[in-house]
């Protein structure tokens, strides 16, 4: 028998008359079910947030963080238990999984710290003009109220932590709906906010397959602030239905690695390999392109797929490197893209393998701008080589793309990478690195259709805040 988990709501562990049963990607094993919520269910959680808001935000900072690092505590010492249900539920890799837990212990911990950091300021009105000297304001952040965050399957712990810890610390009450396949992730990631006692109502949990409660959710009046990472499709769905409602969107990426004549080649391979196949491209930060230079090309592509040829293959107990995707549509997604190139007259750099849902890694070269490969987010593990004759037509390609979160530029000429890195159109450059997220302290965002607005420690708490001014007249 396998188990069946609750939603937490409002200080208590709560059923719905429906259930999803979540298997394993891995397997197909049953790893437990999960409530689906009805309307009436996402009500009861909303209307529970909102009573609990007055008394939370009423909290000093010292107060609210003390509660974090106690659930930073929690996550440390069950980091393993998390993480072996994660890895079984999303086919992660196992050391992944429980890193994945510890990160989210460590975000957690820092956003209490960081938190209690964050002062207001004292301004003056003569420092505008002379006629308003006697005014002072006095600026303080508040909560903006109740935050809706949503996470994505492959980071489902993790990019929950990243929003329910800061949201809290800015005094805001959440509701927190994990994905479908993570849910179970999600609910014990709530186990460890309801061990650290956080006051009823303040933290929740609404479990459900988005396509049915999603817009619900999304649209519900109580929500004063969304904060989502996932698709882009869904993304852009949840922009509109926000109204003025302020949001926070982390999306679908195509970041590319540049790689410049000058580049070292070895640490350029070894970025790129796992860049492009960590949590088998899985990532919305993965390379999904490599723009080189003709020159090199021959030479990189061979030290890739002399890295590639070596990564494992297999399940996450064993933690292989490269495990089955997701779900089967995902598999077939990434199968027709690389058909497609392949037909088109791409060169595959090893055999086509498949296993149910497992991909064996791909490299593939002379892919060229005509092919869905480099302009489509495959979330799987294939990697494309674009070849180009100069900097310009890499810095061209990279942003004729639709999305724009990370590109990485591997060269030894410093300036030339830094004047490259000003003119690619997305969140962050890597400057000999692959494109990644963290440090988590670090700004993350999107642009293009990869998001709005920055996360980061606190970027993420000043996002959820925000501003008002006592203004105070002054006789003289
Ligand atoms: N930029 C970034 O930081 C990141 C971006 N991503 C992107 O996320 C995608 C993969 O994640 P995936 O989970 O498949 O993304 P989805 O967009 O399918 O789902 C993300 C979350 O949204 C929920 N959801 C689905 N439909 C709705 C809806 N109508 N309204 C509100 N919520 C809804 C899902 O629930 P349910 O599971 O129940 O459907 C899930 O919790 C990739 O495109 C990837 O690039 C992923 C991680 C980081
Ligand atoms: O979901 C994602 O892919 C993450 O936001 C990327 O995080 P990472 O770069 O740390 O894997």
């Amino acid at each position: 028998m396998t188990e069946h988990y609750l939603n937490y709501v409002n200080g208590e562990w709560r059923d719905s008359a429906d259930a999803i049963e979540i298997f394993e990607p891995a397997t197909g094993k049953s790893l437990g079910t999960v409530p689906a919520m009805s309307h009436e269910d996402v009500d009861y959680v909303m209307n529970s947030a909102k009573k609990a808001l007055p008394a939370w935000r009423a909290l000093s900072y010292v107060e609210r963080a003390a509660y974090l690092q106690k659930a930073a505590d929690i996550l440390y010492r069950d980091a393993e238990k998390i993480g072996s249900t994660l890895s079984k539920e999303i086919a992660k890799g196992l050391k992944s999984s429980i890193g994945e837990v510890t990160r989210t212990a460590e975000i957690v911990e820092y956003t209490a710290k960081v938190g209690v950091t964050l002062d207001g300021e004292v301004m003056e009105g003569g420092n505008f003009e002379a006629a308003s000297k006697n005014k002072l304001a006095v600026v303080r952040r508040e909560p903006v109220g109740l935050v809706l965050a949503i996470s994505p399957f492959n980071y489902p712990v993790n990019l929950a932590g990243s929003k329910i810890a800061p949201a809290l610390m800015g005094g805001n009450v959440v509701a927190f709906k994990p994905p479908t396949q993570g849910s179970i992730s999600g609910l014990l990631l709530a186990k460890a906010f309801a061990e650290a006692g956080l006051p009823a109502g303040v933290f929740n949990t609404i479990t459900g397959r988005g396509r049915v409660i999603g817009d619900y959710i999304v649209e519900h009046p109580a929500v004063n602030f969304i904060n989502f990472t996932g698709s882009s499709a869904v993304g852009k769905n949840i922009g509109k239905l926000a109204g003025m409602r302020p949001i926070m969107l982390e999306l679908g990426g195509k970041d590319a690695a540049i790689v410049l004549e000058d580049a070292d080649l070895d640490l350029t391979a070894k970025n790129i390999v796992a860049g492009a196949f960590g949590y088998s491209g899985q990532r919305c930060t993965a390379v999904k392109r490599v723009l080189v230079m003709d020159s090199v090309a021959d030479e990189l592509v061979e030290k890739v797929t002399a890295l590639a040829k070596d990564l494992t293959v297999g399940i996450p107990e064993e933690d292989a490197d490269i495990t089955p995707l997701i779900d089967t549509k995902s598999a077939d997604y990434v199968q027709g893209l690389i058909e497609e190139a392949a037909e088109k007259g791409a060169k595959p750099l090893f055999d086509f393998k498949r296993e149910g849902n497992l991909i064996y890694p791909m490299v593939m070269d002379q892919v060229t701008t005509d092919m869905r490969l480099a302009w489509e987010e495959p979330f799987g593990p294939v990697l494309p080589f674009i070849r180009v004759k100069s900097a310009d037509e890499a810095v061209m390609i990279a942003n004729e793309s639709e999305y724009g979160l990370q590109s990485s530029v591997f060269s030894r000429n410093f300036e030339k990478a830094f004047a490259i890195a000003g003119k690619l159109e997305v969140g962050t450059v890597h400057i000999n690195n692959k494109t990644q997220r963290g440090p988590d302290n670090f700004p993350f965002l999107g642009v293009k259709s990869s998001g709005a607005g920055v996360q980061g420690v606190k970027y993420s708490i000043q996002a959820m805040t925000r501003v008002k001014s006592v203004v105070f007249n002054i006789e003289d």
